[in-house]
């Protein structure tokens, strides 16, 4: 499979682009790197890509077709704050159930815990609430996922917790990932290729 942008356009308002004629392509099983100086647009590339918004310019396609307007969103995208990214007054097992039954090997490579499952997001850190995110993130319908800064709040061996469990899925899954980050080390770690905005800054 293949998630391609083509000559992107977006602006949140009149005449100021804040893309403009960017073009990513990501083949299922790539883990591919998005960096670029803070602001250039890497966020909103990201939730283009995820149907979030809809570009002005140019188009996203899932094996040259336009990506599904309703049902699951094929491109799952994960940021950095999961305390934003579920619901308050769902305990977590209701979060998790959001688009299917949870994978139990997941779950365990994850590393998140039975007891957590009847929890409010409130009783949970900030790392172990990620970890709920990514595993909704990751259903066998899931064909590419967008990591947007999605470990940057959490220590070290949480990060690597994490990035191994989501890289051991994808690779089983066929997965494609593309990993935003600050962090240069980070990426030449798990990435096989980088995509930098920064000529379109
Ligand atoms: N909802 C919004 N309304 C107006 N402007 C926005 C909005 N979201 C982002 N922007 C602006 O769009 C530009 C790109 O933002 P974006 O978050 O995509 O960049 P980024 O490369 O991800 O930045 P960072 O690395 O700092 O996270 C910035 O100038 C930002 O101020």
């Amino acid at each position: 499979m293949l998630l391609e942008a083509s000559e992107i356009g977006f602006r949140y308002s009149k005449n100021q682009w804040v893309l403009r004629g960017v073009s990513v392509a990501i083949r299922s099983g790539e883990v591919v790197g998005l960096i670029g100086p803070s602001g250039c647009g890497k966020t909103t590339l990201g939730r283009i890509l995820a149907g979030y918004e809809r570009p002005h310019e140019g188009s996203v396609a899932l094996d040259g077709k336009a990506l599904p307007a309703t049902g699951y969103h094929p491109v799952q995208l994960v940021f950095q704050h999961p305390e934003k990214a579920v619901n308050p007054r769902w305990r977590m097992r209701k979060t998790l159930a959001e688009g299917g039954g949870p994978d139990e090997q997941l779950l365990a490579a994850l590393g998140i815990q039975e007891e957590w499952l009847s929890r409010w997001p409130n009783e949970l850190s900030g790392g172990e609430l990620q970890r709920f995110c990514v595993a909704r993130a990751l259903r066998p319908q899931t064909r590419f996922l967008i990591a947007d800064e999605m470990t940057a709040m959490l220590d070290g061996i949480t990060q690597a917790q994490i990035w191994h469990a989501v890289l051991d899925y994808a690779r089983k899954q066929e997965m494609g990932v593309l990993v935003v980050s600050h962090e240069k080390s980070l990426i030449n770690r798990l990435c096989t290729r980088v995509v930098d905005l920064t000529q379109f800054c």
